[in-house]
């Protein structure tokens, strides 16, 4: 089992935050949490349905308060992957920044859209245009995932499975330069 702190995924939608983030909690040992899903159970609805009735700005706010209730709370020693939006607020970047190991998932515009192709549930991509929406959100995004991770993986043109392994072998070399400096 890697000895690390909590682990944080980011990254735009179809980086593959979930899909890695088990696979990766399962190879240490530790729970795994999904920002997302802890959104929704918390309102006892899913995520379509906040932003409908509630709008985007209802849904950060949701956001937020789940990443304060899961950094405050023990939960403490997991992987917790969030949603793509989670850096557009400063006091969520201020948060991340804070005693997680942050690890950005990249993926390029054009795998991102693959990859969301096939699903219905994440309503600011159903729109006309998906591929603009996904490359305005990765301009204005990108610098902030970079801003708040300690850890850069690329996802492209790799399997889950082999994207899982590069997210472990990079933990555990930063974790080990960590404890040689120290
Ligand atoms: N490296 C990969 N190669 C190919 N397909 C992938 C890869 N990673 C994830 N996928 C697939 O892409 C889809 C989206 O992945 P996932 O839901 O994990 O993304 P996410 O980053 O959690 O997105 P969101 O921000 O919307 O929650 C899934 O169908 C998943 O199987
Ligand atoms: O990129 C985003 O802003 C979002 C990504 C999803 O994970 C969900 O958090 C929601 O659909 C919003
Ligand atoms: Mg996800």
């Amino acid at each position: 089992m890697i000895k690390a702190p909590n682990i944080i995924l980011v990254g735009p939608m179809g980086a593959g935050k979930t899909t890695i983030g088990r696979l990766i909690s399962q190879s240490m040992g530790k729970e795994f949490y999904d920002l997302d899903k802890v959104i929704e159970d918390n309102a006892g609805a899913d995520i379509p349905w906040i932003f409908e009735r509630e709008g985007e700005d209802g849904f950060r706010k949701r956001e937020t308060q789940a990443l304060e209730s899961m950094i405050q709370s023990d939960a403490g020693d997991c992987v917790i992957a969030t949603g793509g939006g989670i850096v557009m607020r400063k006091e969520n970047r201020d948060i991340l920044r804070e005693g997680a190991l942050v690890i950005y998932l990249y993926a390029s515009v054009s795998q991102q859209l693959y990859r969301t192709s096939k699903s219905s549930h994440r309503p600011l991509l159903q729109t006309g245009d998906p591929k603009a929406t996904l490359t305005k959100l990765f301009e204005v995004r990108d610098p902030l995932y970079r801003d708040v991770a300690t850890l850069v993986v690329e996802t492209d043109a790799r399997h889950p499975r082999s994207v899982a392994n590069k997210v472990l072998s990079t933990i555990k070399r930063h974790l080990s330069m960590e404890t040689s400096l120290s």
